[in-house]
């Protein structure tokens, strides 16, 4: 059975429609890449999945918890990196993740002994005692991380995960992923990089004018194809190509308008 499940969803932000009837399904044991142009609908798609909004339309499961209506059931089962999060500028990554592990009810030495691992696999011993308003942009990805995982969550959702950090630890948070995922869990990732998505995902999903109109395994694309053509094709052909060109640099469109 599907570890996530969105099927025909819509979600309106006043008369501009978001998500147009967007479904998908993950399965544990991938890694599945949300792909599309700015403003898409990508962080939506997360927001939804994980309780921190709600759809006009449409059914959600995942864990078989519904995130519409048991979001804090859902939250609980799963780890979530949102895309404009920081650690909370008046706490040490030390003391964010002990409020973490009170949350999260982790027992002290379970929480001791996965900090100290994710403090060496990402190289931030050094920063634990920091105040996070004092730590680069990296480096605050690096606590965003790793507080993600500190519960041991069989699925994690997470928006640009590569962003910000060196090509040191992109390796070792790209060979954390593998295990995980191996394990038997799920990883749920959004990007606009496709060289991110070719490289860490076992699927691909683009996204465009609020739907899903297409899916790749990387794995299993001829040397010929390209996941970049693909994308550029798919993203034309759903007419969502400019979209970009009404969206400021956050991403928000300035002058929202019903997509159809
Ligand atoms: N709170 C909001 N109020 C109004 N419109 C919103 C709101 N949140 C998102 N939108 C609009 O919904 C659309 C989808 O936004 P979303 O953030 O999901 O896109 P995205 O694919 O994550 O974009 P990006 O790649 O630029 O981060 C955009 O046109 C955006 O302007």
């Amino acid at each position: 059975m599907s570890c996530i499940r969105m099927t025909d969803v819509r979600k309106s932000y006043g008369d501009f429609l978001a998500l147009d009837g967007l479904s998908l399904s993950v399965e544990r044991g991938e890694t599945f890449g949300l792909l599309g142009p700015n403003g898409a609908g990508k962080t939506t798609t997360i927001q939804l999945l994980t309780g921190q909004a709600t759809p006009d339309s449409g059914e959600l499961s995942v864990l078989g918890t519904d995130p519409a209506t048991e979001p804090i059931e859902t939250r609980r089962k799963v780890g979530i990196v949102p895309e404009k999060e920081s650690p909370p500028s008046f706490q040490s990554p030390r003391e964010y993740f002990q409020f973490v592990g009170r949350v999260r009810e982790i027992d002290p030495d379970t929480l001791a002994a996965r900090v100290d691992e994710w403090a060496e696999r990402l190289s931030f011993r050094d920063k634990l005692d920091a105040m996070a308003t004092d730590l680069s942009r990296g480096q605050q990805q690096k606590v965003m991380i790793s507080q993600a995982f500190l519960h041991d969550p069989d699925v994690v959702f997470i928006d640009e995960p590569l962003a910000n950090l060196d090509p040191i630890v992109q390796a070792r948070v790209k060979e954390f992923f593998e295990e995980y995922r191996e394990d038997g869990n799920a990883l749920f990732l959004s990007t606009h990089h496709i060289e991110v998505a070719e490289e860490i995902c076992t699927r691909v999903g683009v996204v465009a004018d609020g739907k899903l109109v297409s899916e790749r395994e990387p794995a299993k694309m001829g040397a010929d194809e390209s996941l970049l053509d693909a994308f550029v094709d798919e993203v034309d052909r759903s007419g969502d190509g400019g979209r970009s060109d009404e969206s400021d640099a956050e991403g928000r469109s300035s002058t929202p308008t019903a997509r159809r």
